[in-house]
């Protein structure tokens, strides 16, 4: 057996991506999926972000995001408290760091839901992660969902349709592509490439 030089560690090194990312176009099925997996294995921890978005009916503060104002978000940012934030289609969002590092020293699986902008800084900044993005079937029916989800008036449905179609393209930037055509599939096939099962 080799010897172990002095000073490095003789159990290998952790090679697995400990932080993955789930990055797709509004209304594709992101929180959806992610609900999905997180109900039958609850182990998954996911990020909890902050925005200036307005909580939609049913949205908990600190559950699905920390809503927060305008002064509020400049400090998080300010203060280098987020690990990455961007603007989405007209309001900002953020990934609180000190939560994520803390599951990272201990080891465990990290999911972020997190647009493109802020996917290709994490990638920028954790050449590690891995890239995961969420497709539709197709275009007809990712209207069709985020048409159907109702949580949105016309105007912004556009402007969110207009991010997607930037998104689309930036398909290749990732690692891997999920077709969001049945949940549980997606669902499965997420938590095989977080290691999780
Ligand atoms: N960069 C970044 N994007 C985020 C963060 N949290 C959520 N997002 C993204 O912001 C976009 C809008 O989110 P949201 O308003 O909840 O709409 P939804 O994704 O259509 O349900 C989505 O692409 C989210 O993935 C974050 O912390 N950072
Ligand atoms: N595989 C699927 N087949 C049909 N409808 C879906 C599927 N996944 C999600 N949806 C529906 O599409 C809409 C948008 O899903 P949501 O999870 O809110 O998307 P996102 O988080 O990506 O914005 C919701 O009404 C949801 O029920």
């Amino acid at each position: 057996m080799a010897a172990t030089p002095r000073g490095t560690s003789p159990v290998p090194p952790d090679v697995r991506p400990r932080l993955t990312v789930l990055s797709g176009p509004s209304g594709v099925g992101k929180s959806t999926v992610v609900a999905h997996m997180r109900k039958e294995h609850p182990e998954v921890w996911l990020s909890v972000s902050a925005t200036t978005r307005k909580p939609r009916p049913g949205e908990q503060h600190g559950v699905h995001y920390f809503f927060v104002s305008d002064d509020e978000m400049d400090k998080l940012i300010a203060n280098g408290e987020l690990l990455e934030w961007a603007e989405f289609a007209g309001n900002r969002y953020g990934t609180p760091r000190a939560a994520v590092q803390e599951r990272l020293e201990n080891g465990e699986p990290v999911l972020l839901e997190i647009d493109l902008q802020g996917a290709r800084l994490v990638r920028e900044s954790m050449p590690e992660a891995q890239l995961v993005f969420l497709a539709p079937p197709s275009w007809e029916e990712l209207v069709r969902r985020l048409t159907g989800r109702g949580t949105e008036p016309p105007e912004v449905i556009e402007r969110r349709l207009e991010a997607a179609k930037i998104e689309l393209a930036a398909e290749p930037e990732f690692d891997t592509t999920l077709v969001n055509t049945s949940v549980e599939d997606v669902a499965r096939e997420l938590l095989a490439l977080m290691d999780v099962v």
